[in-house]
């Protein structure tokens, strides 16, 4: 899809809440990869699947500078909360600075950490879990999450189109092992009888997937 089509999907998408388009805007100006950070369309959409599902515990690995977080900490239930780890310490005050300024602290549980490490000490059963760190380990995530995700609840993966290098026609090199991680999870999960998945082409790709 062309840059243009994305433009007005966003031009036709409700605008950010005002503390999220500083929090974009001070990612692109103080931050080496703003890229990484959801962005305006699909923070919107993860706002919107929280407000349809209602969490009262919703987990998301590598929080960045928070913003999808604080998307997805709309929709919580009354009573509900979110936690969410980032390997990187550097981002930690920025963090606590946005979940303060959005009244969630005491809600927003930031955990500061490897995933693999903290995932297992969270005894939590799972809502919405929002799988977005090191794309090399999806596989490792979604494993040690889906047991703790409640029947019926959801599991969703980012940069699942990897920036198009996930179709069979681009030239992958034996050595990009990113790349050929996240094409074997995406066809692990189309495989998986364990749950129902959409994959949505939106921004760098969003995969959905229902635990039955
Ligand atoms: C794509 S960004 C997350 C963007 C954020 N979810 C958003 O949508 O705004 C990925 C983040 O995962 C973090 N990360 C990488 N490896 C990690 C790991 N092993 N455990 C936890 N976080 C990790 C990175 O430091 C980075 O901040």
């Amino acid at each position: 899809m062309s840059e243009e089509f994305f433009h007005y999907a966003d031009l036709h998408t409700s605008p950010e809440p005002p503390l999220l388009a500083r929090l974009n805007r001070e990612t692109h100006v103080q931050t080496l990869m703003p890229r990484m950070l959801s962005g305006h369309a699909q923070g919107r959409l993860l706002s919107m699947l929280s407000h349809m599902v209602r969490p009262r515990r919703v987990l998301e690995l590598g929080t960045f500078t928070g913003y999808a977080a604080l998307c997805l900490a709309e929709g919580l239930a009354d009573g509900g909360e979110l936690h969410t780890i980032e390997f990187n310490p550097e981002l930690e005050s920025r963090i606590r600075r946005y979940v303060a300024g959005a009244g969630l602290t005491g809600r927003l549980h930031l955990h500061i950490g490897r995933a693999a490490d903290i995932v297992p000490t969270l005894t939590e059963t799972w809502d919405l879990v929002f799988i977005d760190a090191d794309k090399i380990n999806n596989d490792t995530y979604y494993e040690l999450v889906l047991p703790q995700v409640r029947a019926g609840g959801f599991v969703l993966i980012d940069n699942v189109l990897w920036g198009g290098k996930v179709v069979d026609s681009y030239p992958v090199k034996p050595s990009d092992k990113d790349t050929h991680a996240v094409r074997a999870f995406n066809d692990k999960v189309q495989a998986d009888l364990r749950v129902e998945n959409v994959f949505l082409p939106l921004r760098d790709g969003l995969l959905l997937v229902r635990k039955l």
